[in-house]
């Protein structure tokens, strides 16, 4: 039975699950390419950095609403094949209504409904109904290394218990790609396009899209239709739209232009700081106080932000005390939401524990979100010790977009180039398209 539109709305209530985001990154990245090519995105299977990660992680989790269905329903089947194959995607079909009762009991009664990783995920009415699809040849080359995953209900437990018992139940994706995904892009892409960018995000069921920045064009020219982008989403329904708001001056200009929620940024890095914007932390904290109280007045959500949680590129090693300084702050000056962002990606799971074991210290858990960046690959771990301590709230950038352009030598979202002295060889180049490959080959180890 096809989806209708109905269908797709009703499953817009769903939670948002862990890993429908790889199929949004997908789609929307393949549509955002077909739009405006020039764009330095990395190719689509490097578009899951984060998301596959979430997706990994969600795998042990096959009792999830499945709320990526009504997403796939719109692929069209050309882009799927060998793009979603080197995601580990190794069988596809369109869906129908019944298939949101993935469950493990179906699972385990041999009834699959894709596979990702030779892993079996959802359900399927029969593995060999006649629905296969004969023009997957690569299928065949997948199924000698197929190994079920339909693992006993027992092993699913006991691993869940042993691991992921902490895990929370759903968790909420902020998708801040239209902001920090194009912030650093050098050419400017067409008010239009971001307009079109966030309606795919919102359609594909994300509940949280951060749309742009009321900082000074001057600082981020990608962004100043700031005004523009707002005034277009104004009448999209579905999603929240928060905006990153560096001062007073970005708040008046953010409500002026219908905002109805912003975020402030602040740095655990004193060096970040300056660099980003222009001032101390301590400063900043002040300036942050003032939009804070605007904000209350109004009755307009803020969240924080908060760069450099383990890694700063100038200063190197940021301890976990001062990201729960800042939090604190932030937290005591009203902020709703507190994102810790690993802005350049040097997180481990080893430093990711200590900074959060000090930040949930002072600051609520279920206050806090991790943005964090793959530079090293190490956005899947980061991202499973954050919900094994309780984090339910994940930032995400459409296609692994973007990054901070003030955290220096630092571009992508998935690829910031390292500065710490060691600098690695990018395995993944090999699976990017041409152009982009040329540019991370450049990347020699020292
Ligand atoms: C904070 C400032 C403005 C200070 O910049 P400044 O130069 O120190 O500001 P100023 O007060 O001296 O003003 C200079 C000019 O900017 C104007 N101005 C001042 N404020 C605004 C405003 N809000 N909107 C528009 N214009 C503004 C102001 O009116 C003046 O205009 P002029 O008189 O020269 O024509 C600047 O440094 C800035 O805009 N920085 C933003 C940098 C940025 O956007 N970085 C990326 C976002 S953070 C991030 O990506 C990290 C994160 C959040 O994703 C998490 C992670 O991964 O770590």
């Amino acid at each position: 039975m096809p989806m209708t539109k109905d269908d797709t709305h009703k499953s817009r209530n769903v939670p948002c699950h862990l890993h429908h985001v790889s199929f949004i990154c997908f789609e929307a990245h393949q549509k955002l390419r077909v739009h405006h090519p020039s764009l330095s995105l990395s190719a689509a299977p490097h578009s899951f950095c984060c998301s596959k990660a979430l997706y990994r992680i969600s795998r042990w989790r096959p009792f999830f609403p499945l709320t990526f269905v009504p997403l796939l329903s719109s692929l069209e089947e050309p882009l799927v094949s060998d793009e979603l194959l080197s995601t580990g995607l190794v069988r596809l079909r369109k869906p129908c209504i019944g298939d949101f009762t993935g469950r493990i009991n179906e699972m385990a009664s041999g009834n699959l409904w894709f596979e990702l990783e030779g892993r079996s995920l959802c359900s399927f009415k029969s593995r060999n109904d006649g629905n296969e699809r004969e023009e997957f040849p690569w299928r065949r080359q997948i199924k000698s290394r197929h190994y079920s995953s339909l693992c006993s209900e027992n092993y699913i437990r006991d691993v869940k218990n042993k691991f992921l018992r902490t895990i929370p139940g759903s968790v909420k994706i902020v998708e801040v790609g239209p902001r920090d995904g194009l912030q650093n892009e050098k050419e400017i892409v067409p008010t239009a396009i971001k307009v079109e960018l966030i309606k795919m995000l919102v359609s594909s069921g994300l509940p949280v899209v951060e749309a742009t920045s009321f900082v000074s064009p001057k600082w981020v020219p990608q962004l100043a239709d700031a005004k523009d982008v707002i005034e277009a989403i104004r009448s999209v329904e579905g999603a929240r739209f928060p905006v990153l708001t560096p001062n007073l001056k970005g708040f008046e200009a953010a409500v002026a232009a219908g905002a109805k929620e912003v975020a402030i940024f602040a740095a655990a890095s004193e060096s970040f700081s300056r660099s980003n914007i222009n001032c101390s932390i301590e400063d900043s904290l002040s300036r942050y106080r003032d939009v804070a109280l605007a904000a209350r007045k109004l009755s307009i959500p803020v969240r924080g932000y908060i760069s450099c949680v383990v890694g700063c590129p100038v200063e190197g090693a940021v301890p976990p005390s001062k990201v729960a300084y800042v939090a604190k702050e932030l937290f005591d000056m009203g902020c709703s939401e507190i994102s810790l962002g690993d802005t350049i990606g040097v997180g481990t799971p080893g430093t990711v524990i200590q900074m959060l074991e000090a930040v949930t210290n002072v600051v609520p858990v279920e206050k806090l979100a991790v943005h964090f960046h793959d530079t090293y690959g190490q956005a899947l771990s980061n991202i499973l010790v954050s919900l094994q301590m309780g984090i339910s709230t994940v930032d995400s950038s459409v296609s692994g977009l973007g990054g901070c352009p003030y955290a220096k030598a630092h571009v992508g979202w998935g690829f910031h180039l390292p500065t710490f002295g060691e600098v690695l060889w990018i395995e993944e180049c090999n699976c990017l398209e041409q152009n982009q490959s040329s540019r991370f080959q450049a990347i020699s180890r020292t």
